[in-house]
């Protein structure tokens, strides 16, 4: 895809993630890789109004194309490009639910299987900073390579996959996870876990199971 044709991918998935109830207002943030760097949403700027020329370039070592402003969470972008070569879309929100649990400084555990759309047997939630931070960045960068999905305490989630469709269906996948969990956590009873070997078992059968799309 050229610059332009990402950049239109970049505002659909920042729609469709808003009319799945995955974000709201202008909170969350949509990059992808692009050349030496990415392209990235603009700050606070509502999804509606973006265009294809409000789209970001960032580069490596973070210097921005002049006149644009990009999204103040460019710094963990750039992290999680650093950290995984096998991801080249990133999607952050703050999903009612994630955010609910990240408040509780809590990762996801083994509720149910599909805890292992992120690579791992739960979603790793990793220690609050403050928005647009270098010490957010370090923190992302630090948890994103353990699972493809984390929490950011106080804050949201980060979904990153090889094009956006995947990392979006992986956000709205840990949101669900994170809505199951909380409505047990508001039980009072002992959520049972899966054990350490059947995830073991699934997240063998994960290495060949994913979203059969391709981005168009
Ligand atoms: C204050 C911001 O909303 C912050 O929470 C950031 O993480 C976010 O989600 C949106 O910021 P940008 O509009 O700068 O991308
Ligand atoms: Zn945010």
């Amino acid at each position: 895809m050229n610059r332009k044709e990402l950049s239109r991918k970049i505002i659909d998935t920042c729609l469709e993630m808003t009319r799945l109830g995955l974000n709201q207002g202008t909170a969350g943030n949509v990059s992808v890789r692009y050349q030496d760097g990415m392209l990235i949403t603009p700050t606070g700027t509502p999804y509606e109004l973006m265009t294809e020329d409000s789209i970001v370039y960032v580069d490596k070592n973070g210097k921005h194309e002049e006149g644009k402003l990009p999204s103040s969470e460019w710094h963990f972008h750039l992290a999680v490009y650093e950290a995984r070569a096998d991801v080249d879309a990133v999607v952050h929100n703050h999903a009612m639910n994630c955010a609910a649990v990240s408040i509780l400084e809590k990762a996801i555990p083994p509720i149910h299987y599909m805890i292992a759309v992120g690579g791992t047997d739960h979603i790793p939630c990793v220690p609050y900073a403050t928005f647009g931070t270098h010490k957010l960045a370090e923190y992302v960068k630090e948890g994103i390579k353990e699972s493809k999905a984390i929490l950011l305490a106080h804050h949201g989630l980060i979904a990153a996959e090889k094009n956006l469709d995947k990392a979006l269906w992986l956000a709205h996948e840990v949101e669900v996870l994170a809505e199951w969990y909380i409505k047990l956590l508001s039980t009072n009873q002992p959520i049972p876990l899966l054990p350490k070997e059947e995830m073991a078992v699934v997240l063998e059968k994960f290495k060949s199971y994913g979203l059969r799309i391709e981005e168009k």
